[in-house]
């Protein structure tokens, strides 16, 4: 039997888990660390928090199963994406917080871009919206505001990465710099057309070529892990940005298959094959898994907030003890009672693109009760993905017959059964819901002739339950419009 070793570096926690060649799980190992919030907008994590506790699951996952790392046919390494950490190349020593995806401080940056008339061209050679989800402006804004980094990274003192080339970087002890396309993708410095960095972005964006590292296909063996960290030398097979690995581990290969994660933000992904679509409505272009030397696509719509809706209903409003509560509280009711909750407390993203847009409960009466919002809280997971999916169907870049869901809120029945009365397509459920580390081991499979390809991947994947739709289509048109209706009031209280 070969084991295969996931390294999951999430925005709220580090995992490791072992998979066996099946796709099944052997053992887990997950451990959680402090986010930074310095001030309003602003999201940071320890880069060497985010290293150690990944290090510790990876032992920890070993252990557990009394599975020896030489044992391991390969790892393969999923990452949070857009997060940007920066570190001096001769140390390895990080200068500066990671600035995290949902960081909105480069909105300056993407200002200014905007005014020399830039976005569009950088959606044209990106496949990405102009907006500091995307680690690019971010790095712009680490080099223009920390003191001194601008000289140091032109001198070629300081090396640039998303959590899977920091990561890298520790585990092989500073040998490799190295990243994957599906990261690549997500840094508004790589050219999504021709898979290479971009002089131009490069130009656009002021970054120095030398800090950036050296981009591969997701499936590749990148080399080996330092023998000290885990007890064996172990083959780094494969990456990819979690998202995109998610898709992966869903078996989405084809164009036309889509899943969606809900997570702590809710990620739609629709493989689009080896076309790269452009959408007229709100969604960007993404680089899917590569598994071998040809270009893989995808459409993707990313809502900043989707289950971290219910950590605000447990850890904000405290109506709730645990995630799971929700489901029950807001079972006590048949529906929301007219409330809508628009949760966009960090922006709004697709494909909406407003950075400033704060959260709104708007609806309420004097019948409302907190069984009331958090319903309308779980349903905003919903009504967000739903937008995702209706642009995606006006883009109308191929037919989509089924939504494949996981992520830690599709543990949610309640949610999943509004999903799908919403979408008017089936929502299915796999077994194994851990897909994005799923996907990861996958690729370092491949890489690694674990498994022969992708049609042997497929055969793997296992339904486990299928929602399907229970309303009427004007019913769910109905309920679509009071969501866009309370999207309008929340845009135009920007004026927007
Ligand atoms: N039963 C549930 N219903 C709704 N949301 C849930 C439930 N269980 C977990 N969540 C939410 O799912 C998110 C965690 O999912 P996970 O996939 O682990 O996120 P991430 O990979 O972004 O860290 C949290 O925001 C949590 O509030
Ligand atoms: O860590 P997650 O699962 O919340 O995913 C974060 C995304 O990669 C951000 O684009």
């Amino acid at each position: 039997m070969a084991y295969l070793l996931a390294l999951d570096q999430g925005t709220s926690s580090s995992r490791s888990i072992i998979f066996d060649e099946s796709g099944a799980i052997v053992a887990t190992a997950q451990q959680e660390f402090p986010q930074i919030f310095p001030q309003p907008g602003w999201v940071e994590h320890d880069p060497l928090e985010l290293w150690n506790s990944q290090l510790q699951t990876a032992r920890r996952v070993l252990e557990q199963s009394g599975i020896k790392a030489g044992e391991l046919a390969a790892l393969g390494i999923t990452n949070q994406r857009e997060t940007t950490v920066v570190w001096e190349r001769a140390s390895g020593r990080p200068v500066y917080n990671a600035v995290v995806w949902q960081d909105r401080r480069a909105e300056t940056v993407c200002a200014r871009l905007r005014e020399r008339g830039l976005g569009e061209a950088i959606q044209a050679k990106t496949g990405l919206v102009l907006d500091p989800y995307f680690s690019g402006t971010k790095l712009r804004w680490i080099l223009d505001n920390v003191p001194g980094l601008r000289e140091r990274a032109q001198r070629g003192e300081l090396l640039f990465g998303t959590v899977d080339a920091w990561l890298i970087w520790n585990l092989t002890g500073g040998r490799l710099h190295v990243s994957d396309v599906s990261n690549a993708s997500r840094t508004m410095l790589w050219n999504i057309h021709t898979g290479r960095w971009d002089e131009e972005l490069l130009a656009w964006l002021d970054i120095p070529r030398s800090m950036l590292p050296e981009v591969h296909a997701s499936s590749h063996i990148y080399g080996e892990v330092d023998a000290q960290h885990l007890g064996a030398a172990v083959k780094i097979a494969g990456i990819a940005g979690d998202q995109q690995s998610a898709l992966f581990g869903q078996a989405c290969f084809a164009p036309g298959m889509a899943k969606n994660t809900y997570g702590t933000g809710c990620f739609m992904l629709l493989h689009t094959g080896d076309q790269c679509a452009t959408s007229r409505n709100g969604l960007i272009s993404t680089a899917a898994c590569q598994a071998d030397q040809r270009k893989q696509y995808a459409l993707e719509g990313s809502v900043f907030i989707g289950g971290a809706v219910v950590q605000w209903l447990r850890d904000g409003l405290k109506a709730i003890k645990t995630s799971t509560d929700v489901e029950g509280l807001a079972a006590t009711v048949d529906d929301s009672g007219g409330v809508v909750f628009v949760p966009s407390f960090t922006g709004l993203g697709a494909p909406y693109w407003n950075p400033s847009a704060k959260g709104a409960i708007v609806g309420l009466s004097r019948g409302s009760t907190v069984a009331h919002i958090a319903r309308a809280a779980l349903e905003s997971i919903a009504f967000q993905s739903t937008a995702l999916l209706n642009a995606m169907v006006r883009d109308a870049v191929s037919p989509i017959t089924e939504l494949r869901v996981d992520g830690g809120a599709a543990a949610n029945n309640l949610l999943l059964q509004f999903q799908a009365d919403l979408l008017g397509i089936p929502v299915i459920r796999p077994q194994v819901t851990e897909t994005t580390a799923l996907g990861a081991a996958y690729l370092a499979g491949l890489a690694t002739g674990v498994y022969g390809g992708l049609s042997e991947l497929s055969g793997q994947w296992r339904m486990e339950r299928t929602f399907l739709p229970t309303i009427g289509r004007d019913e769910a048109a109905a309920k679509m419009q009071g969501w866009e209706m309370a999207i309008r009031q929340v845009r135009a209280g920007e004026g927007a």
